[in-house]
């Protein structure tokens, strides 16, 4: 099978803390899934276990019918692309061309395959301007797009971003949005932690929601956006709209502005 699937995985850091148990979930090629929760829920462990960065303490983690625990990080991170957080917990090369190309030449391919990637992850993240920069000597919103591309230059055929919207601006965010539908395009799946709602709303066909080491929902934005329970115990909120409907009482299940504007047109009669 095509697919990410966590078997009733569970995860016990060195110091004896579970920090996430009995996880069940299936991620098949091209799928774009939002991960939302409240801090410490356990998002960043379990996409951890995803490409082998942690090995389930409990259960199993198999990706392409491989499980994860036969092979090393290195090897199912050829897989599962994991760009962190915090770009500084990543990059460790002197220039942004260094960064991007340290996989491709790690891997061992040829110069014209290299150039292809470098040039394919440069255009889909828009930094082509810094390539002989230094990383630490560029911006931090640009430094996580870094950051992206030297994940990307692997091309794996699953990505998973944790937090990028954090930091960014709008054009930033639009990038982003505009490197998952291509990711998509090409069969590949991408999944994203993330505590920004209407990143979610906007670019996510599947939301899987995580409270206290489990998964407690996974299903459509809507669906676990107007699920009150979900809401409160996974600690998230709706798109901004969506509590604005919630509060006003008005429509059904909103969560988008054209959404809000058709309702309210529809209650003035226009
Ligand atoms: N190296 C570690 N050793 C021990 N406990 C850890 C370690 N890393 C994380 N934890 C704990 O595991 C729990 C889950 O952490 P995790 O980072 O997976 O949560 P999260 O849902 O990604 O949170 P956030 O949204 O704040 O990033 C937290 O209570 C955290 O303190």
């Amino acid at each position: 099978m095509m697919a990410i699937e966590l078997k009733d995985a569970s995860f016990t850091y060195p110091n004896g803390y579970t920090a996430v148990e009995h996880l069940n979930l299936v991620i098949e090629s091209g799928e774009k899934v939002g991960i939302v929760g409240q801090n410490g829920a356990g998002k960043t462990t379990a996409v951890k276990m995803m490409n082998g960065l942690h090995k389930p303490s409990g259960g199993d983690v198999i990706v392409d019918g491989v499980n994860t625990k036969e092979k090393t990080t290195a090897q199912i991170s050829t897989y599962v692309g994991y760009v962190f957080q915090n770009p500084d917990d990543q990059i460790f090369n002197k220039s942004v061309i260094a960064e991007i190309e340290y996989m491709p030449r790690y891997l061992k391919m040829e110069e014209k395959e290299i150039k292809r990637r470098v040039e394919r992850a440069v255009e889909l993240t828009g930094i082509a301007k810094y390539l002989k920069k230094n990383p630490f000597d560029i911006p931090y919103s640009t430094r996580k797009f870094v950051a992206i591309a030297a994940i990307l230059a692997t091309e794996t055929p699953y990505l998973i971003l944790d937090e990028p919207t954090a930091g960014q601006d709008a054009e930033g965010i639009a990038i982003l949005s505009r490197l998952i539908d291509a990711l998509q395009a090409e069969g590949r799946s991408v999944i994203t932690i993330t505590h920004d709602m209407e990143f979610v709303a906007d670019n996510f066909d599947r939301v899987v929601a995580m409270a206290q080491k489990h998964i407690i929902a996974d299903g459509s934005a809507r669906d676990i956006f107007w699920n009150e329970e979900v809401v409160s115990t996974s600690r998230i909120r709706k798109t901004a709209i969506g509590e604005l409907a919630k509060e006003l009482q008005i429509g059904e299940r909103i969560l988008y502005c054209d959404e809000m504007v058709e309702e309210i047109a529809r209650r003035l009669g226009r």
